[in-house]
C-alpha cells in the first residue's frame, strides 16, 4: 500500500495539516483498489456530446483498462451517466443528441459506420439504476439475447448458458430450482444480479453500471459489490456512483467529473488519499455535490 499522507494540490490555500484532517473524511480504500491493471479496453479522446443545443460533455479523454473496475464519480448533472452512455452508443438513442470526438475498443472507432448499435450493446452490456428484468421467467430472461444472437443450437446448450451467466452473476444456487418463474418475482437485489446474468449470457466484454446499487438495501448492495469485483477477473467494468465509499471500495481507477469536464483520473487510492486537484478533494471530503 502507498503512503496515506496527503500532499496538498497545487495552489491550495490550506495548510498540510489542516488538509490532512481534511482528508480523513475521505472514504477508506477498499484491499482491491491497488489490484494490477489490464491493458487499455476504451480509449475516448475529446468526447462532447450535446442533447439539442445544451453541451453536456466538454472534451472527454479518458482510458479504460481491461479487467478493471473503473469509478465515475462527480456531482448530479456533471455528465457521468452521458459518458457512460458513449461507450455503448446509448446516447444514439436519445432524439436530438449528438456525439463528437472519438471512442475506441480495442483500437477499433465504435462510432464509425460498419459498426452494428445492437452486437456493440451486446458486446459492451449495461445494468441500470433500476433492476429492469423482462416480464418472462428467469430462464427466459438470461436466454433471451443468446436466442436473437445465435449463441445456442440446441436446448442443451442453452441450458448451459443460462446456468453458467447465473453462476457467474452469483444467482444459480438462490434460483436453480425456480429457473421458470416470473424474474420479477425475485428481490431487488436478485433482480439486479438476473440483469447482470443476462448481460454476461451474451459474452460481453465491457459491463457498464449506472448505480446500480442505488436501489438496494445494504445486503444486497453488499452481494452486488462482491459481485462486481469476481466479474473484474473477466471483464472491464465501469460503474457511476453517487457513493463515494462505494467507489472506494469497488475500483481501481477513478474518473472524476465536474460540470461535463473530466477534472481528474488515476487510481482510486492516489484520488481519494492525493488528489491533484481542489475539487476533487472538495468533492471527495464531502464539501460539494
Ligand atoms: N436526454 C437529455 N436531454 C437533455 N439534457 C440531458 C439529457 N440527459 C441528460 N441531460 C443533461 O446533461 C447533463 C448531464 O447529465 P447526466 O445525466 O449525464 O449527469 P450525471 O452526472 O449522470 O447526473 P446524475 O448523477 O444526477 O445521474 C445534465 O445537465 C442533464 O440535465
Amino acid at each position: 500500500m502507498k503512503s496515506r499522507i496527503f500532499r496538498a494540490p497545487e495552489g491550495s490555500s490550506t495548510g498540510g495539516a489542516s488538509e490532512a484532517a481534511t482528508l480523513s473524511t475521505a472514504p477508506a480504500v477498499g484491499a482491491h483498489a491497488s489490484a494490477p491493471l489490464g491493458p487499455i479496453k476504451i480509449a475516448a479522446r475529446d468526447v462532447s456530446v450535446f442533447y439539442g443545443e445544451k453541451q453536456a460533455l466538454f472534451d472527454v479523454s479518458l482510458e479504460i483498462p481491461d479487467k478493471t473496475v473503473t469509478a465515475l464519480i462527480g456531482p448530479s448533472g456533471c455528465g457521468k451517466s452521458t459518458f457512460l452512455r458513449t461507450m455503448n452508443r446509448m446516447n444514439d438513442t436519445i432524439p436530438g443528441t449528438r456525439v463528437t470526438g472519438r471512442i475506441e475498443m480495442d483500437g477499433e472507432d465504435i462510432n464509425d459506420r460498419k459498426i452494428d448499435p445492437v452486437l456493440l450493446r451486446a458486446q459492451v452490456g449495461m445494468v441500470f439504476q433500476k433492476p429492469n428484468p423482462f416480464p418472462k421467467s428467469i430462464y427466459e430472461n438470461v436466454a433471451y439475447g443468446p436466442k436473437i444472437h445465435g449463441l445456442a443450437s440446441t436446448k442443451g446448450e442453452m441450458d448451459e448458458i443460462v446456468q453458467k451467466s447465473l453462476k457467474r452473476a452469483g444467482l444459480w444456487d438462490e434460483v436453480a430450482d425456480r429457473l421458470h418463474s416470473p424474474g420479477t418475482g425475485l428481490s431487488g437485489g436478485q433482480q439486479q444480479r438476473l440483469v447482470i446474468a443476462r448481460a454476461i449470457a451474451v459474452e460481453p466484454e465491457v459491463i457498464l453500471m449506472d448505480e446500480p446499487c442505488s436501489a438496494l438495501d445494504p445486503i444486497a448492495t453488499a452481494k452486488i459489490e462482491e459481485l462486481i469485483d469476481e466479474l473484474r477477473e473477466r471483464y472491464c467494468i465501469v460503474i457511476v456512483t453517487h457513493s463515494m465509499a462505494q467507489a472506494a471500495r469497488v475500483s481501481q481507477r477513478t474518473a472524476f467529473f465536474h460540470m461535463g469536464k473530466l477534472v481528474e483520473t488515476g487510481d482510486t487510492e492516489e484520488i481519494f488519499t492525493n488528489p491533484r486537484e481542489r475539487r476533487t478533494l472538495d468533492y471527495i471530503t464531502g464539501r460539494f455535490g
